[in-house]
């Protein structure tokens, strides 16, 4: 079957971000799914009114290589030679190429207005504005963020007037040439309605940022336009390509102007830090403050973004996991960052033993701890992940031992007893983990010999033993055919055996992929119960 694919002018930019992603993720493109992203896209612009189309003879198993992407985007983007497009109103900025050698300083931003030619209806009755917006909506422009009524000031004979303007889809002309034959028999029963023109002007306030960067990056840059970021706090992050460095500071301001909870916008300057997940940052616009407030899972983080790990990605892997622990269960986060998994678990009276190496980290952490009043139920550390793997058990039992019993008061204030007293409630502490959360995806297999002859002194070897959440990457060969999942799965039990020193068979381990990282790396959480081969070894600690 042949796949021809219509898609409107307007629709073109976003056409080529969503080949972009389906390519990356190595899909073939179906139809049924183009269908969909169409209906979104024309639903959210607001650009509705009979697209312009452009047939793209491709086969239903043409599979979008990077090149072919990338001719299809340049093609259906040379078809947007002017800024207005007489018949379909997909207008788009004037293009004001920029070469690497003549990045402005500034963006000119006068440069992006354009002016558009309309046929307004001028209203006389002001009240029958109602009617004329329900019964013509077809004949009235749409366009978002621009109202279709203009008011305009004018003096007549030294009296000030307003006349209020009812503006018409952009194909209707003066000479009533596009209307409906409705709204052309109404005006010939109302003459007094007069059919007038107006020139609509749209600036720079109007486009959105890939609309701005795809007029000022030169043609070749276009298949990949980079307005995409990730938000912590008030820092919108980049992660730009090498090729479009040259644009940095002019995308940066883009997307400072485009977003208006974003301060400050920063780039990726190398690779992540292999000890603590930290990178160098650039600013590329905006006030060069990193210290930010994250809310997530109920609770507010604060922290230096320049300085921890934060990830605002993991946010659904966060909640993930919280939702598995229960109220009075201990909880052991062997690398917790400035908290995302401790400190929403402590508030839900999750008894949270969170620890960090990086001193940055774990001074976060305890302010989050103090911040989100969850003192009580998560305590901090600030050790090598093998260390603390190592105390962590006789940590809890000693505290199990002293204090026994934890008393917290309800969140609520309004939660009172018959007394009037706020009521409290009472958690036994547990002797035992039930979960052991290991988030350092690079390396935290490699962490879990710390797990063998844990329980050797133990008095109850039949008691629970805990659930291991390691998190890990798997990484498969560019230049091979993609693994299947049973491969993933297979070459992950064999790490994960091989650090356990223990032969765990595959149906004691569920998968979870969090998310892709790289098209060809993928971040899991692996998830079992410490064997007891494991815990009791006697070869261990
Ligand atoms: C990927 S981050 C995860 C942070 C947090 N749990 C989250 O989900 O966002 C890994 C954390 O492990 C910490 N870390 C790295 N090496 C460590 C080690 N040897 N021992 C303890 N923590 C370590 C890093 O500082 C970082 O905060």
């Amino acid at each position: 079957m042949v796949f021809r694919r219509a898609f409107s002018l307007l629709q073109t930019r976003q056409y080529i971000a969503s080949i972009e992603l389906s390519h990356q993720f190595g899909r073939l493109i179906k139809e049924p799914s183009f269908a969909r992203r169409q209906h979104y896209f024309s639903r959210r612009s607001g650009h509705c009114q009979a697209p312009a189309v452009h047939h793209l003879p491709l086969k239903s198993s043409t599979y979008l290589t990077k090149s072919l992407t990338r001719q299809i985007a340049l093609a259906a983007y040379s078809k947007m030679s002017t800024a207005y497009d007489e018949d379909n109103f997909h207008p788009s900025p004037p293009a004001h190429r920029i070469s690497p050698g003549q990045v402005p300083d500034a963006l000119d931003k006068s440069l992006f207005t354009i002016q558009v030619d309309l046929a307004a209806l001028k209203i006389d009755q002001p009240r029958e504005l109602p009617l004329f917006r329900k019964q013509f909506k077809n004949d009235l422009l749409l366009l978002h963020s621009v109202s279709n009524i203009v008011k305009v000031e004018k003096e007549d004979g030294g009296k000030k007037e307003t006349d209020i303007l009812l503006l018409l889809r952009p194909d209707i002309k003066l000479d009533l040439s596009g209307m409906s034959e409705e709204l052309r028999t109404f005006l010939k029963d109302r003459p007094e309605v007069e059919v007038c023109p107006y020139t609509l002007e749209l600036g720079y306030d109007f486009w959105r940022a890939d609309e701005i960067l795809m007029s000022i990056l030169p043609l070749d840059l276009l298949s990949e336009v980079p307005s995409g970021f990730t938000m912590t706090g008030h820092i919108a992050h980049m992660n730009l390509r090498d090729e479009y460095l040259p644009y940095k500071h002019i995308i940066g301001e883009i997307v400072l102007d485009k977003n208006p909870k974003v301060r400050t916008v920063v780039n990726k300057l190398d690779s992540i830090d292999t000890v603590f997940r930290t990178f160098e940052m650039e600013v590329l616009a905006g006030e060069p403050d990193f210290n930010v407030e994250q809310h997530e899972s109920n609770c507010r983080f604060q922290f230096d973004f320049s300085k921890v790990y934060w990830n605002s990605r993991l946010h659904t892997e966060h909640d993930r996991l919280i939702s598995t622990f229960k109220t009075g269960e201990a909880v052991c986060d062997v690398f917790a960052g400035v908290g995302p998994f401790a400190v929403p678990a402590g508030k839900k009276n999750v008894i949270v033993l969170a620890n960090d190496l990086n001193k940055y980290s774990y001074d976060g952490m305890v302010h989050n701890i103090k911040l989100n009043k969850v003192e009580k139920t998560v305590i901090p550390y600030n050790l090598d992940g093998r260390d603390f793997i190592r105390m962590s058990r006789q940590e809890l039992k000693s505290l199990a031992e002293t204090k026994k019993t934890l008393v917290i008061p309800a969140r609520s204030r309004h939660a009172r007893d018959e007394d009037g007293k706020r009521k409290v409630e009472v958690i036994q502490i547990p002797a035992r983990y039930s979960h052991y959360v290991m988030n350092l995806p690079d390396s935290a297999i490699t962490f879990l010999d710390a797990f063998r002859g844990l329980h050797v002194d133990d008095d109850d070897d039949d008691a629970k033993l805990p659930y291991v959440h390691v998190h890990c990457f798997h990484k498969s060969d560019p230049n091979a055919p993609k693994p299947s999942d049973d491969e993933v799965r297979s070459a992950l039990r064999q790490r994960i055996a091989s650090a356990l020193g223990f032969d765990i068979p595959l149906s004691a381990l569920s998968f979870h992929f969090v998310r892709a990282v790289a098209p060809t790396k993928g971040m899991y959480c692996v998830t079992f119960l410490l064997p007891k081969e494991v815990a009791f070894a006697k070869d261990g600690l």
